[in-house]
């Protein structure tokens, strides 16, 4: 594949324009809703509306529910959606048709998977993660210590970062279950899936990847690298719609031994026996829970439409040319206030964002001001300022605007208006 992102070396707006005639992912940009005026960058944290959503899930209300009403749970499929919208995803992460199903949040996806995980390893009694991962998943792993420790045999949980210790040095006869992000929430920076899953499996643990930040922004390819669990969520790259359902990864060989956290009847081999025993399903189905909130479904559903003539190669390429290009505009124009690029500069170590340090200014402020000229982008504690380049529908005259307002709202110093000034909580 080449990645070769082609961002020429002098650019100015024209340059931009130039880039997105020739791009063959440019269409894509008509299937979403964006306001007129947003340069939307935030897509890692909240994908964009596709304009099929609305229509489709005014249908499943209109038809399947309120004529359907009961019987849609077989006429409509219902009841299988949650597995087939998962041989829908699979193809995005290098899976196979039966090894992915819809999940609550990604939260509750883990602690499934990664309880199951553990237990696959007993006898080992250290689950790794990593101090920069997304807190919900350090928390999880809080609950899975507690439910699978013992009073004799506590399971710990050892947080790494590059600092130390690193994943080299925990990595031992002890490690049970190691957890880590593909692609970083802050800093966008992303892992050699292949090479860290053999590293982990060279000390017989089990590898868990948590795809929030890949799926639909890098190609994944779990059967590649030969992984065991993943999780991830559709509501960033894949644009399902605020709270859309997680989805769960497992591996064909681990699906006849895992044994899931919460034993839900939607994962029961017969549901419909109403069996006072749990028999769990075949195959990934039994990390299923209960009823599936069916109109986040719907949402999904259209929203998956989108990628069926996606080429990731191409996606990539476009995703780097972005990415790329922005960063050599904030390296060019942003210098004399010393804004610093804080994503690696080694493309194959890049997801698709890129999180900047404000320099002399406050990157809260600067991104309020950058909000409220219509960039959309969002700022993480204590001082990154972050900004997702979802190749479907950002193009390059967006990176070049979002630069140019960022440029001037540097140079005026507008940032330092009492407006901008932090308070409360941000998302
Ligand atoms: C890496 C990662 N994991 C998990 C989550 C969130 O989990 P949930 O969907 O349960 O809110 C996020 C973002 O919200 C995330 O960035
Ligand atoms: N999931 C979110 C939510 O429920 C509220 C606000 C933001 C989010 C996000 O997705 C944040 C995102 N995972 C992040 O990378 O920071």
């Amino acid at each position: 594949m080449s990645i070769a992102p082609s961002v020429p070396h002098v650019i100015d707006r024209a340059t931009c324009t130039a880039l997105d005639a020739a791009d063959p992912l440019a269409g894509h940009r008509d299937l979403f809703d964006l306001p007129e005026g947003v340069v939307y960058l935030d897509g890692n944290s909240l994908g964009a509306l596709p304009r099929a959503t609305a229509a489709h899930v005014q249908r499943v209300i209109a038809e399947e529910w309120g004529t359907g009403l009961i019987r849609s749970w077989n006429d409509a499929g219902w009841f299988t959606k949650p597995v087939d919208l998962g041989d829908r995803i699979a193809p995005l992460i290098g899976a196979s048709a039966g090894e992915v199903v819809l999940g609550d949040s990604t939260s509750a996806s883990l602690f499934q998977v990664a309880v199951a995980a553990a237990r696959l390893r007993p006898e080992r009694r250290v689950i790794v993660s990593e101090r920069g991962n997304f807190p919900t998943d350090l928390y999880v792993l809080e609950s899975v210590q507690e439910l699978l420790g013992e009073p004799a045999r506590p399971l710990e949980r050892r947080l790494v970062d590059d600092e130390g210790p690193t994943l080299a040095d925990v990595l031992g006869e002890d490690v049970t279950v190691v957890v880590l992000t593909h692609v970083n929430y802050r800093t966008g920076r992303m892992y050699d899936m292949a090479e860290v899953t053999r590293q982990v499996h060279a000390a017989g643990a089990i590898m868990v990847w948590d795809l929030c930040h890949s799926v639909g922004a890098v190609p994944v390819d779990l059967n590649g690298a030969g992984a065991d669990f993943a999780i991830g969520c559709t509501y960033k790259y894949l644009n399902g719609g605020p709270g859309s359902p997680s989805f769960v990864w497992v591996a064909e060989r681990h699906q006849a031994a895992a044994r899931p956290a919460i034993t839900g009847w939607h994962g029961h081999a017969k549901p419909f026996d109403f069996d006072v025993e749990y028999a769990p399903a075949p195959g990934v189905t039994r990390f299923r829970v209960g009823t599936p909130q069916l109109l986040s479904v719907a949402a999904l559903e259209a929203s998956l439409d989108i990628w069926r003539d996606v080429d990731m190669d191409l996606l990539r390429e476009k995703s780097l040319r972005l990415t790329e290009l922005f960063i050599s505009l904030v390296d060019s124009r942003l210098a004399p206030w010393g804004v610093e690029v804080v994503t690696p500069r080694q493309s194959a170590r890049r997801g698709s964002q890129v999180a900047l340090r404000a320099g002399v200014a406050d990157g809260y402020a600067v991104m309020q001001a950058l909000i409220e000229r219509g960039v959309i982008g969002d700022f993480r504690a204590p001082d990154l300022m972050r900004f997702g380049f979802t190749p479907l529908y950002v193009s390059h005259a967006d990176v070049w605007d979002a630069v140019a307002v960022l440029e001037d709202i540097l140079s005026t110093e507008v940032w330092r208006e009492p407006r901008y000034a932090r308070r409360g909580a941000v998302t």
